[in-house]
């Protein structure tokens, strides 16, 4: 089977694309500690709270389904803490069962399964479960992923636990660039900490990606207006850039063309791969040219021109990068799993060349690294503008918390922070 995160872009092609702009207003301060793990608002408190509470986010991505059950500890009356995650992921994602939609019911029960032990009995009835899809979801024909949605209702309904009004549904890009961004600032006390120091984000999922970050004026100032999405935590009114793409489908008729050729494929490459319908013949190109440079060509073709460039990216250091930024990194062999770390945006640019230019060396194990992470490398440099020198820094989890914007969304659920 091929596993290729770029493979599946060059397929779709980039990109619908929603920029946001937001500004942000340092409001009331955060009356918060910093628990090990990071604090919630008071106003995050259920009725009726008891010291601890609980609430479960279904994150239905595009590759996979995961499941985050988080516990709040009640501190004090005021300050509750994320005391800890529990976490479990299953691959493929709900979207490969889009004919067979009772099978995404099974997925989600299994998860299920995962909450009843993580939760006290007790505390069923009272801890909320919500699903948000991306992606995977996005790109289906609207009835298939509405089917899909319905079977995880009605797993949901009948579990134990609560299952709020608007439980399960797709959520737009813009909610999960703002919710990753709220997921790490929160968990690295940024949120909590009185200052305008924040981190951007950069989430690279199988079929979307979203950068999103905290302005300068001049930004704010040189976007369009209707690129602006704001909302409001902790008694402070945020408005952030965010940017979301999420690969289309293209009309186009070359794209049913059956065979695939790529520079950034060994010659000697051929596989089968299933995709919308119609299976590919994916190889190398058997007498043409390969490499780096001829790679990044066909990778421009599909960033170059498409992403809004904010001109501050030039000099920003403070972005945090996970999903396949952190996946494609290891594979790579420029961060451990374990550890994560930070890496210059020009470590994938030299890593892409040493693979690119070595093809058959890696065409037994790791046939699409060169592919992959010359798509990142073009997407950092030539899609937003960053420079060879700009750190990013590349993590699953911060104080054993995953960094996804699942936390942000159950922060979305108790706190309503409305995102516009
Ligand atoms: N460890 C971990 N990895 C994740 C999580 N969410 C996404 N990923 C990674 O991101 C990759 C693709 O993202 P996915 O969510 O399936 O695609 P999307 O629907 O386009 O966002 C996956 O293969 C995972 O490696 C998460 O919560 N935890
Ligand atoms: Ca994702």
């Amino acid at each position: 089977m091929v596993k290729s995160r770029s493979l599946h872009l060059l397929f779709t092609g980039w990109c619908h694309c929603r920029y946001s702009l937001s500004v942000f207003n340092v409001g009331i301060g955060l009356d918060l500690s910093v628990g090990v793990e990071g604090v919630l608002p008071s106003l995050a408190r259920p009725a009726n709270a008891s010291r601890i509470f609980h609430g479960i986010v279904f994150d239905a991505g595009s590759t996979g389904t995961r499941i985050h059950v988080y516990t709040f500890i009640q501190k004090d009356p005021e300050l509750p803490l994320l005391e800890k995650e529990t976490f479990q992921s299953v691959k493929p994602g709900l979207s490969a069962y889009a004919d067979t939609p009772e099978t995404a019911g099974e997925t989600v029960r299994q998860l299920l399964r995962v909450a009843k032990k993580a939760v006290p009995h007790v505390e069923w009835e009272r801890t909320p479960v919500v699903l948000r899809a991306t992606a995977g979801l996005r790109l289906l024909p609207p009835k298939k992923a509405q089917a899909l949605l319905d079977e995880v209702e009605v797993a949901f309904e009948e579990s134990p636990f609560f299952v709020p009004d608007n439980s399960v549904h797709i959520m737009n890009g813009t909610d999960e660039g703002i919710l990753a961004w709220v997921t790490v600032n929160f968990l690295t006390g940024q949120l909590q900490a009185k200052t305008k120091k924040t981190v951007g984000t950069l989430d690279l999922g199988g079929a979307s990606t979203q950068i999103t970050f905290l302005p300068k004026f001049k930004t704010i100032e040189s976007a369009p207006p209707d690129h602006i999405a704001r909302f409001d935590l902790l008694s402070t009114t945020y408005e952030l850039y965010t940017h979301s793409c999420t690969d289309t489908h293209q009309t186009d008729s070359s794209l049913e063309r059956k065979v695939f050729e790529s520079s950034c494929l060994s010659r000697k490459f051929r596989e089968d791969w299933s995709f919308g319908g119609l299976t590919y013949k994916i190889s190398g190109i058997p007498d043409g040219s390969t490499g780096f440079t001829e790679c990044y060509k066909e990778m421009l073709k599909v960033v170059k021109g498409v992403i809004h460039q904010p001109p501050e990216l030039q000099d920003s250091n403070t972005f945090y990068a996970f999903s396949y930024y952190f996946d494609i990194a290891v594979e790579a062999g420029l961060i451990d799993e374990r550890r994560g770390g930070m890496v210059k945006v020009q470590d994938y640019s030299i890593r892409a060349k040493e693979v690119c230019n070595k093809l058959s060396m890696y065409l037994a194990t790791k046939p699409f690294l060169c592919m992959d992470i010359t798509y990142i490398t073009c997407l950092l440099k030539d899609g937003f503008g960053f420079k060879d020198e700009t750190i990013l820094k590349l993590t699953q989890k911060v104080n054993n918390v995953e960094t996804s914007w699942a936390l942000g969304a159950i922060f979305d659920y108790f706190q309503n922070i409305k995102i516009h």
